[in-house]
């Protein structure tokens, strides 16, 4: 799906009345009624909930003036409050004055604020995505009790007083929704760690906007659904054999992180890869030949750490990283594999530190690689810490297009900068996946994704971090969140892998 600014919204729906021949009015309607479909079967309103809803003076306050006169005429008790405001726009003023006589609309009074009870629901239609600039007077004042009321908030196309592609300037008014019903498309807003605590539960509500209009619009950030990679997974062939997908290898571990090694040839194995090798030191030789008997086992001539670089002649993809540790012998390890490696090759963990604290390695990354930084990591590898989100994403975009690489940032919505500048957010995975040793195994997964050639760059990462967090839901109801260890995210990757595969 593609993630469209505010004025690519604005043509979209422009573009979309005219191609279908409708009304603004029309498009307005159709996102009212989405919206009064969900607040009925999904929040199963009941007869007696208190229901306000509060309308500002743009177009998102009409979509509210819609939904409260659908509620009304379904026989719900709706109150209904407009923000006061000198100028509305020429929907909302229609809106108000086609409201039915039993629903009388009543101002916004900041000295004198409606009690709401906790257990009311109030749909916020204040602002949408015509917010330019912070809410402040009774707009603010409005957002503020709201947020302390306890009421169950459920916010039209975006919490109001929030950019749907900005950040906020520090302690502004935004409602805190517990539910925000988008239209459509997503919001960059929505996909940032950020902005949790005002989105809350995010939904699409599909309202028929014009398929060639947005297939036509260019954008450089996209957040990547199942349907989108399905059939990307070329199928495997009826007379492959184990040297068709390629092999991999590992250089991974050191003493008291061989479970990293163990994890990332896992899930590298449960990748797909046709053959793994992974280098331990040596006190990983015996865990790691009990725990992935299917791969094979180099041992470095170092007892706790990596100190040799094998020859690299027989393998299609390298990766190093998980429980590496940064022992001087080992940098000059990294450094020999940047320097010689000619295939692919995926940077983690340990490795990533390294390239943050010595530069001079950085610039020996080759273009292609697969860098794989959580936060902290990605601050290290650029210098520099974020301000906020949005930084951290320019951050990403820039080091990316500098660099010639893929890189990760990994959280919630791992987000994926390619070398051209495009971002790509992921959609699976849950809070269940946070603990540790769930990085190993994305590595192990896009390890074996870079390894098999029929998959370029791009394609083997979309498809891995998507697998990652699907394999991660799909072990979900085995474990509950608390209970989910890494090693059940490897155990769904070939579950989550055989969803994406084509003909
Ligand atoms: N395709 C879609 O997404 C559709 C969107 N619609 C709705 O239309 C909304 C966008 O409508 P508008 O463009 O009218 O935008 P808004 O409803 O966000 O209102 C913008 C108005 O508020 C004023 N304003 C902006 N920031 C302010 C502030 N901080 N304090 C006071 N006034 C402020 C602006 O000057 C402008 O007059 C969407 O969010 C959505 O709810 C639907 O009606 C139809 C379909
Ligand atoms: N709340 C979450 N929702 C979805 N995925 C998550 C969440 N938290 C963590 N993950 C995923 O789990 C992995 C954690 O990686 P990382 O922080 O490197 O852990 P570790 O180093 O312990 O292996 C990442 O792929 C991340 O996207
Ligand atoms: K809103």
């Amino acid at each position: 799906m593609k993630l469209l600014s505010p004025v690519q919204t604005r043509a979209l729906d422009q573009a979309t009345i005219k191609a279908q021949h409708i009304t603004s009015i029309d498009l307005m309607e159709r996102a009212a009624s989405a919206v009064t479909n969900w607040l009925l079967d999904e929040l199963r309103l009941d007869y007696d909930t208190e229901i306000h809803v509060c309308c500002g003076p743009g177009n998102n306050g009409g979509d509210g003036l819609v939904v409260a006169r659908n509620l009304h005429r379904a026989g719900y008790p709706v109150q209904l409050w407009l923000l006061p405001a000198t100028r509305h726009s020429a929907d909302c003023t229609q809106q108000q004055q086609q409201l039915p006589a039993g629903l009388a609309a009543q101002q916004i009074d900041p000295d004198n604020l409606t009690t709401i009870a906790a257990g009311a629901v109030v749909v916020d239609a204040l602002f949408g995505t015509g917010l330019s600039r912070p809410l402040e007077g009774t707009a603010a004042a409005l957002v503020r009790h709201l947020n302390g009321s306890g009421a169950t908030v459920v916010a039209v196309d975006i919490p109001s007083g929030l950019y749907a592609d900005a950040p906020q300037p520090a302690d502004c008014a935004v409602v805190r929704a517990d539910y925000t019903l988008s239209f459509e498309l997503p919001k960059l807003a929505f996909l940032l760690p950020q902005n949790a605590g005002f989105v809350g539960d995010w939904r699409l509500l599909p309202i028929g906007l014009d398929p060639e209009v947005i297939h036509n619009t260019p954008v450089d950030m996209h957040f990547v659904t199942a349907d989108e990679l399905r059939g990307r997974l070329p199928k495997r062939p009826k007379f492959s054999h184990k040297g068709t997908f390629g092999h991999a290898l590992l250089l991974a571990g050191s003493k008291g992180k061989i479970g990293a090694a163990v994890l990332a040839t896992q899930a590298c194995l449960r990748g797909g890869a046709g053959l793994v090798t992974t280098q331990v030191p040596a006190v990983g030789y015996d865990i790691l030949q009990i725990s992935a008997p299917e791969a094979m086992c180099l041992t470095d001539s170092a007892t706790d750490c990596i100190t040799e670089l094998p020859d690299l002649a027989p393998y299609a993809a390298v990766g190093i990283g998980p429980g590496l540790g940064q022992h001087h012998d080992t940098r000059m390890v990294l450094r020999r594999l940047l320097q010689t490696a000619r295939v692919p090759l995926v940077l983690d963990a340990d490795a990533l530190n390294m390239l943050g604290a010595y530069p001079e390695l950085q610039k020996l990354v080759p273009p292609g690689a697969l860098l794989t930084p959580h936060p902290k990591e990605f601050e290290r590898l650029v210098g520099e810490p974020a301000r906020d989100d949005y930084h951290r994403l320019d951050q990403l975009r820039d080091f990316a297009g500098r660099t010639g690489c893929y890189c990760v940032l990994k959280g919630a919505y791992t987000a994926l900068a390619a070398p051209d500048g495009t971002l790509y957010f992921n959609s699976t995975g849950n809070p269940g996946m946070a603990s540790g040793g769930s990085g190993d195994v994305l590595t192990g997964l896009l390890l074996a994704l870079r390894a098999d050639k029929r998959l370029s760059p791009l394609d083997a990462a979309l498809l891995g971090l998507h697998a990652h967090g699907r394999a991660g839901d799909l072990a979900l109801p085995h474990t509950g969140h608390a209970g989910l260890l890494a090693s059940d995210i490897v155990r769904f990757i070939g579950p989550a892998l055989e969803e994406l595969m084509g003909e």
